[in-house]
């Protein structure tokens, strides 16, 4: 703590804490991070020549070449963890954690529409959750200017959640949902309930807040420890809310009556809009304030966006996929009024499920053919086991053959969904689209 305190002196002089050369460094304080392709030590010094006030460095030998500009740290990730704890403890703000296995972004930004209606509030940028990306946000809230901050918590593995928690100590928290999403490192369903109830065992300990999701099988039972609880979306709950159409956005009625016509797809949405409805209520947010935040909302990078392109309709969720976001994904299109036969799914591998691949690709393989959509493309090494349940659908082993039969056969007039994870890039096929 003493070289928290020291580091911290030293924090309060800068404009803010930078990792990375390649960006501007503004009076920043340059942590030299390592990683799997460079040592941070050896861009410390050019971050000094481009404006860097101060470095932390695991060199010793460079650290007291200038002691007034180097600080030495054995690991300089623990040391930005524990600078990022010690600012978040001068901080008498709430701070909302959020974690789960799906819609943690967007649950973010939607929470951050509604609170700002009336706070000042400071937000995990893009997608900077793990345990760089939470240390970088915290130490990105202003004293005595942000009034909460909400701070997006990812993992995928055990004990993550915990370590994130203890940096962050919020005090309130919210789990969008207990899905099938990086199975691989957490070890299964039960894992990650595991895992992700870290939060929610954290809030125990401190007396905090849980924002609850009762309309999640899990949830409720994980909540059960903590104290203070603020429920949603079901009719009994303290903020209820009602799931009208997604036909194809998402439109609901909230815990006043007041309804929303959002512009994000996607009935799984609704769950994400109604949690962002009960904490902005639970901060006293005016009603009419988070109606405007909720249906000014507009989903950007991948995420259930719903595209027009001069010859489709297409619902480009290609951000990420694993087995409970495609069941979610492909339930929701199935949903929607156009005839099945119209209808077009390309969908790439999911990853990260370790030793369920096989089993869950087969599965959504057998979701897909009890759908009797007009065309299926099926794309990536993984997928076969999914187009071995399904033989009506078209396989691609790679993006290169898919994008062939594509240019081959153009597609119109279609509703198309296109969704796999990140490593398959799938929103490349947009512009043959
Ligand atoms: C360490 C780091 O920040 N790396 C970023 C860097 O990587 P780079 O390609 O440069 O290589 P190195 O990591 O080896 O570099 C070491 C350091 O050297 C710096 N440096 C390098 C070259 C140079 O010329 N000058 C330099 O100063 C460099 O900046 C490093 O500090 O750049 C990449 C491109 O911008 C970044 O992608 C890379 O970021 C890493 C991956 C990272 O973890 N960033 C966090 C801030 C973050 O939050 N990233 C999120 C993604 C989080 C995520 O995946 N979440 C998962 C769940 C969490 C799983 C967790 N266990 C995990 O493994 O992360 C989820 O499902 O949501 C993001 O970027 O969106
Ligand atoms: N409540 C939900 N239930 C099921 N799937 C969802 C839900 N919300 C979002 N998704 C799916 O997850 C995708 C990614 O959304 P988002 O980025 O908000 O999730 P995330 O948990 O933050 O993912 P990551 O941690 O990888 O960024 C969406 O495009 C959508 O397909
Ligand atoms: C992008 C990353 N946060 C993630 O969600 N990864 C999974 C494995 C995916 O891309 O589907």
């Amino acid at each position: 703590m003493e070289e928290a305190a020291a580091l911290y002196e030293i924090f309060q002089q800068c404009t803010a804490v930078s990792t990375d050369s390649r960006q501007p460094q503004d009076n920043t304080l340059f942590f030299a991070l390592n990683g799997p392709t460079f040592r941070g030590r050896d861009f410390a010094p050019q971050a000094l020549a481009q404006g860097a006030r101060h470095a932390v460095v695991d060199d010793a030998a460079l650290a007291a070449t200038d002691p007034a500009r180097y600080t030495y740290a054995p690991d300089a990730l623990v040391a930005l963890q524990q600078l990022a704890n010690y600012h978040r403890r001068q901080l008498i703000i709430p701070i909302i954690g959020i974690t789960g296995s799906n819609g943690k972004t967007t649950t973010k930004e939607l929470i951050y529409a509604v609170l700002s209606q009336r706070y000042r509030v400071q937000y995990t940028q893009g997608n900077l959750n793990n345990h760089i990306g939470v240390p970088l946000t915290l130490l990105s809230i202003r004293r005595g200017e942000h009034e909460m901050a909400i701070v997006e918590m990812g993992a995928n593995h055990q004990g993550e959640i915990a370590l994130l928690s203890h940096l962050a100590e919020p005090t309130h928290g919210l789990i969008t949902n207990i899905g099938k999403a990086h199975l691989e490192g957490f070890g299964g369903v039960a894992g990650i309930a595991k895992g992700k109830s870290e939060l929610f065992r954290f809030l125990a300990k401190v007396g905090g807040t849980a924002f609850v999701n009762t309309a999640d099988p899990l949830l409720p039972g994980l909540s059960a420890q903590v104290e203070h609880r603020v429920t949603y979306p079901n009719p009994t709950d303290t903020y209820p809310a009602k799931l009208l159409s997604a036909a194809p956005q998402v439109m609901l009625r909230l815990f006043d009556g007041t309804q929303v016509a959002a512009q994000i797809t996607g009935g799984y949405n609704f769950l994400n809009l109604a949690a962002a409805a009960a904490v902005g209520a639970y901060f006293q947010v005016p009603a009419a304030d988070i109606a405007t935040a909720l249906a000014g909302y507009a989903p950007t990078n991948n995420r259930s966006q719903l595209v027009r392109t001069a010859r489709n309709e297409v619902v480009l969720d290609a951000y990420n996929a694993n087995p409970s976001s495609m069941a979610a994904a492909v339930a929701s299109f199935a949903a929607r009024p156009t005839p099945a036969a119209e209808k077009v799914v390309i969908l790439g591998d999911m990853f990260e499920l370790g030793e369920e691949s096989a089993a869950e690709h087969r599965a959504l393989g057998e979701l897909l053919a009890a759908q009797h959509f007009g065309t299926v493309l099926l794309c990536g090494s993984d997928m076969r086991h999914a187009a071995a349940a399904h033989p009506a659908a078209h396989y691609f082993a790679t993006k290169v053959e898919l994008t062939a039969w594509l240019q081959a056969q153009p597609l119109s007039h279609r509703q198309i969904l296109v969704k796999g994870s990140r490593g398959m890039g799938l929103e490349t096929v947009l512009s043959l689209i």
